[in-house]
């Protein structure tokens, strides 16, 4: 892997310091410093203060040294590192690192203090500028100074003069390059307003604007955003927020490469200020971070043993005892022995918290819906213990091999791997003590992982994502068992962070379920969630999900809400299922209509499934407008939609569409569907659903919906020919033989009876051409010559 030291910290999460991550300081922050000083800062007030404390150090132990190196900083923060591992060893426990007696602060100071050696590096000044005591002995220029009045003489007075002069000219230009730079970042009051916009009349000012030079760019950014921030002090005359607003996403899509729709999706999400530190976040690479495998090692020695190998790390923070971040390694860390054998896993630090919120018990039977490649199911296999049982259920069949070679590698043993379109989930088991609906998304939290996002999301994407979102919400909820003794609980995550993905999804499922609450995460950090959006207003309750960003704690950006089922679903919700026991009369008897939940009825949805029904019946080679379908029948139920977005076809269509069991089936209606269910039935529904059988002695509660009778198989020739045959020799009587021989043999009856026709005359006039002209001739009265 080989990642340089100067990969920014994990680290515990503590709010954004802006001076680090945008460089802009306000007034107040600016410290009162010759502009000298100044540049010897640049490290933020933060790494001043640090350098600070080395300062002091070091004019303790070589007090009054000139011209001391870095090295000898170097022992002191090398120290610092080692004691995150050794120092405390003798406390026998790694949280000691973050635990009580190391708070927050400290764990600051830690990490300024290896950042100034990364810094040490690159300028020696650093290292000595802070230290009262040391002042005097740290500038050059003052030496040059006292050597210039060592050795004045006559002669030399007027070059040393000069000399002087051009020196004091350099430090002027120095001080006013730091000074515009300054101005450039700060809101120094009286300040000339930024000339942002320009005279709409002047060439030279819309050229300027339209110039994609990047220094210009991210200059007029910093600018915008500052007008923006103070728009009353600092606008220009006659433009308005709207001007600045369109000015700053074009320079946001040209120096970042977002388009324009994401650009701007993405920067009304925060203040300007906060949008800029946000798209420069995701310019950066998040720290490496691995879980370690609580069933097979623990973080000490899995630290230890990687440590050895050459790694550098450290815990992640103290809100997680699992995770360490990587630093740098000699060796790539998904072939150690310690990855083959399953002691960790690659995996993002914000990934852990959807798990860190679910809190998986033991003994419980949990599902995770999408959960391929699966490092939320093995951690929430590790939490219980490999007790109990989990369902990883991914549609992607691909991606289940990837799943299952984590789960083996890991040593998880309470898994059942489930192929299924998780909308089809809760027909085919339910009453889950917890489930986790990790789901699909645009993935505007991994920009930083995964750039193209920043111009292949369009915004198709952002109305069939949610679609799909709810969809699979409302089955999650579905699945799970309200009546749980230890659980009850629903976790939903995306590692989006747009609001149609998040607060709305989840808005919609409390409304579409009124048997689901929201309730807190659990976890330590993350900002709250919109309760108002841009003119939409959530549950008051939405402040209990939480929103991770890049910017704000150097992790992914993730959403995590956390539901508590309190009722059963109804019958008639939108599954189809009756979960969490509900009876038939729970369901029954209840008008749909004025159940305030189930269903996608909703306006938006309605005409997205109509063009899906569309698409599908082009798709099989269908006129969808010689199709006939009434809106109000194009879909029902959640569960059922896919099926249901098939449409009902024309006679002919239908005729066109259907096999001849199909047929079968139609002429006599429901036979299937109201077989009693013998022995033989109920084996049958057992092959079906294998799912059945493997459950584990763990399981609590069964769903009691009776597994749904076997879909009947489209398009597959092979079976419905065997299961004629078998019919005709079992089932058939004498009769009904002769009939299918002759239905069989009809064709070959009437090849024969055309060949009779025409072929044997045919064959005659072929054979005696003479003949028959003379027959001919007689016939028609003519002369034979
Ligand atoms: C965000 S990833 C899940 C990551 C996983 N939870 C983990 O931690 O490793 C989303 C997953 O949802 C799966 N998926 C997409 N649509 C699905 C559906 N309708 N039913 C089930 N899984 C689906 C995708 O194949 C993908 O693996």
């Amino acid at each position: 892997m080989g990642k340089g030291r100067s990969k920014y910290k994990q680290g515990p999460p503590a709010p954004l310091n802006e001076l680090l991550v945008t460089r802009k300081r306000k007034p107040e922050e600016i410290p009162v410093q010759s502009p000298v000083q100044s540049k010897r800062r640049r490290g933020g007030a933060a790494s001043a203060k640090a350098a600070d404390k080395k300062g002091k150090l070091i004019a303790n132990g070589k007090k009054g040294l000139k011209g001391t190196k870095p090295a000898a900083v170097s022992p002191l923060t090398q120290k610092t590192k080692r004691e995150l591992f050794d120092g405390d060893s003798d406390d026998g426990i790694m949280d000691d690192e973050f635990g009580a007696e190391s708070g927050d602060e400290e764990m600051e100071d830690r990490r300024m203090s290896l950042k100034d050696d990364f810094l040490a590096g690159e300028s020696d000044s650093d290292v000595y500028d802070s230290g009262e005591e040391q002042a005097g002995h740290m500038f050059s220029e003052d030496e040059g100074e006292s050597d210039a009045e060592e050795k004045l003489t006559a002669a030399n007075i007027e070059g040393l003069s000069r000399k002087l002069d051009s020196q004091l000219a350099h430090e002027a230009a120095e001080a006013q390059a730091e000074l515009e730079e300054s101005a450039m970042q700060t809101n120094i009051a009286g300040e000339p307003k930024p000339h942002i916009l320009g005279d709409p009349d002047d060439e030279d000012d819309q050229a300027a604007l339209a110039a994609p030079d990047v220094t210009l760019l991210r200059t007029r950014i910093t600018d915008t955003v500052r007008v923006l921030d103070d728009f009353s002090n600092l606008a220009e005359e006659g433009r308005s927020r709207a001007d600045y607003t369109g000015q700053i996403l074009k320079d946001i899509c040209a120096y970042y490469g977002y388009s324009e729709f994401l650009a701007e999706k993405l920067f009304h999400l925060f203040s300007p200020q906060e949008a800029f530190s946000f798209f420069e976040a995701n310019e950066k690479e998040r720290p490496h971070v691995i879980r370690t495998n609580t069933l097979k090692t623990g973080r000490r020695e899995l630290a230890q043993a990687l440590i050895n190998r050459g790694v550098t790390l450290e815990p992640i923070g103290k809100w997680s005892k699992v995770g360490l971040q990587i630093f740098e390694s000699q060796v790539p860390l998904g072939a150690t022995p310690e990855y083959l054998a399953g002691h960790y896993i690659l995996q993002a630090a914000s990934s852990f918290l959807p798990v860190m919120a679910l809190a998986p018990q033991e003994h419980e039977r949990i599902l995770d819906m999408a959960a391929a490649p699966g490092g939320k199911t093995t951690y929430i296999s590790a939490l219980m213990k490999n007790t109990g049982c989990v369902f990883a259920n991914d549609s992607n069949r691909a991606r289940t091999k990837g799943l299952i070679g984590n789960i083996h590698r890991m040593g998880v043993k309470n898994t059942i791997v489930c192929n299924y379109d998780a909308k089809e989930f809760p027909k085919v088991i339910g009453g889950f003590d917890r489930v986790l609906l990790d789901a699909p998304c645009s993935g505007t939290g991994v920009i930083s992982k995964d750039p193209s996002i920043k111009t292949n999301k369009n915004a198709k994407d952002f109305m069939l994502l949610p679609h799909l979102q709810k969809q699979l919400l409302l089955c999650a909820i579905d699945s799970v068992d309200h009546a749980s003794s230890t659980g009850g609980y629903l976790v939903y995550s995306t590692c989006s962070v747009t609001v149609e993905e998040n607060e709305s999804v989840v808005e919609y499922a409390l409304r579409k379920r009124p048997n689901v609450k929201l309730v807190e995460t659990g976890l330590t950090f993350g900002r709250e969630g919109f309760t108002s959006y841009r003119g939409k207003t959530f549950s008051e309750k939405m402040k209990w999900t939480r929103r991770f960003y890049p910017h704000m704690y150097n992790v992914d950006g993730f959403f995590v809400a956390k539901f508590k089922k309190i009722g059963p679903t109804r019958a008639t919700a939108a599954n189809g299922t009756k979960a969490d026991g509900a009876t038939e009369d729970e369901g029954s008897g209840v008008d749909n209509n004025d159940v305030p939940f189930g269903g996608f009825d909703d306006e938006a949805d309605r005409e997205l499934m109509e063009k899906a029904a569309k698409k599908h019946l082009k798709r099989k080679g269908l006129n969808p407008k010689a199709v006939a379908y009434s809106k109000g029948e194009v879909v029902t139920t959640a569960a059922e939609e896919p099926k249901a977005l098939k449409a009902e076809p024309t006679m002919k269509g239908k005729e066109k569409t259907l096999g001849k069991r199909e047929k079968q089936e139609e002429r006599a209606p429901n036979k299937r569907k109201e077989a009693p269910k013998t022995d033989k039935n109920l084996s049958l529904q057992k092959r079906q659903a294998p799912l059945r059988v493997t459950q584990t002695e763990n399981r609590k509660s069964q769903p009691t919906e009776p597994l749904p009778p076997p879909a009947p198989r489209l398009r597959r020739k092979p079976d419905r020919l065997r299961s004629l045959r078998s019919k005709s020799k079992r089932n058939l009587g004498k009769n009904s033989l002769v009939r299918l021989w002759v239905q069989k043999s009809s064709g070959f009856f009437f090849s024969s009876f055309v060949f009779l026709l025409y072929g044997i005359p045919y064959a005659i006039v072929c054979a005696y051409p003479t003949r028959f002209l003379y027959l001919w001739s007689w016939l028609s009265g003519g002369t034979i010559v």
